[in-house]
């Protein structure tokens, strides 16, 4: 008999044009050998141009998905990607301290707080910010905003090194135990530079920025890849290290796809495999 692989849950939206959403969280499972499992929070009507609109998934649904996996088949890592509105924030918040899910519980957390699609269109409702930050971050073992994303939580603009650290400092206050700026978006002439803290230990990833427009699916793919390197036991600052080298190789492989923009590759692991 085969022994069962990790497993790592994510509570997302889907992305009918397959490059973002829970369709990249389960590529990303697969592709680094960890079985992938889904709380379905809504459907988004979109392609390579952008999100032409998208439907909610009833509360209950969303965290009944959380607790029939969670209970009969474990959960050994769980991320968030789109959540859509407060209810479905509150509730999750909720179901994840019931299944034992976050950063004083057993299993590691991350949550990637989605608030607009790369092409800019809105993945959350406006009022459901405070709830991030309130419901979510404190039960977070690692937040993994982009620069826009930083902006809307903390108000800080970041424009170099000094402001992704105070931008980290900020947003560390709101309680997740550890916090990643991306820097994808921060100056397209220089090398991207991520920044990882816990408020003692402060982590400098830094590597080549490729020059493609084809980033669709970056975030999500990289938080996915920390997630799997969590449920197979690293720590964090380990996972982080992993998914950065991954999503690296993902953008220098990533792929046009439709008029807009193409989605990041994991393809060139299986190739490896
Ligand atoms: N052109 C690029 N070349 C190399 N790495 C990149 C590039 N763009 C982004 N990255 C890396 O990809 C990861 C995702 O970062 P980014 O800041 O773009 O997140 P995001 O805005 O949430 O992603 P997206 O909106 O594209 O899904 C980070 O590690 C970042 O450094
Ligand atoms: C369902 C869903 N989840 C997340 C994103 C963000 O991805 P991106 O920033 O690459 O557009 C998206 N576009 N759609």
């Amino acid at each position: 008999m085969t022994s069962s692989p990790r497993t790592a849950l994510t509570i997302a939206g889907s992305d009918s044009g397959g490059g973002a959403g829970i369709q990249a969280d389960l590529r990303t499972f697969f592709a680094n050998g960890v079985h992938g499992m889904v709380a379905l929070t809504a459907v988004t009507v979109q392609n390579s141009l952008g999100v032409q609109g998208f439907s909610e998934i009833p509360v209950d649904v969303v965290t009944g998905q959380i607790k029939a996996v969670a209970t009969d088949m474990g959960v050994d890592a769980a991320k968030t990607g789109m959540l859509a509105t407060a209810e479905i924030i509150n509730a999750v918040a909720k179901t994840l301290d019931e299944v034992h899910i976050g950063r004083n519980r057993s299993t590691p957390f991350v949550v990637d707080p989605v608030a607009a699609s790369m092409t800019g269109h809105a993945l959350l409702r406006e009022e459901a910010l405070e709830a991030i930050r309130t419901e979510l971050f404190p039960r977070a073992t690692l937040i993994t905003p982009n620069l826009d994303e930083v902006r809307l939580l903390t108000g800080v603009s970041v424009t170099g090194p000094v402001t992704q650290r105070e931008a980290a400092e900020a947003l560390l206050e709101f309680g997740s135990a550890w916090v990643l700026v991306k820097g994808g978006h921060l100056d397209a002439a220089q090398d991207c530079v991520d920044l990882l803290t816990d408020g003692t230990t402060w982590v400098e990833l830094s590597g080549p920025r490729f020059d493609t427009r084809n980033t669709h699916g970056g975030g999500d793919t990289m938080a996915s890849a920390i997630t799997s390197s969590l449920a197979k036991g690293a720590d964090v600052p380990t996972a982080v290290a992993e998914g950065k080298r991954f999503i690296e190789r993902c953008v220098a492989e990533s792929y046009p796809l439709g008029a807009g923009v193409g989605p990041v590759s994991p393809f060139w692991r299986l190739a490896e495999a």
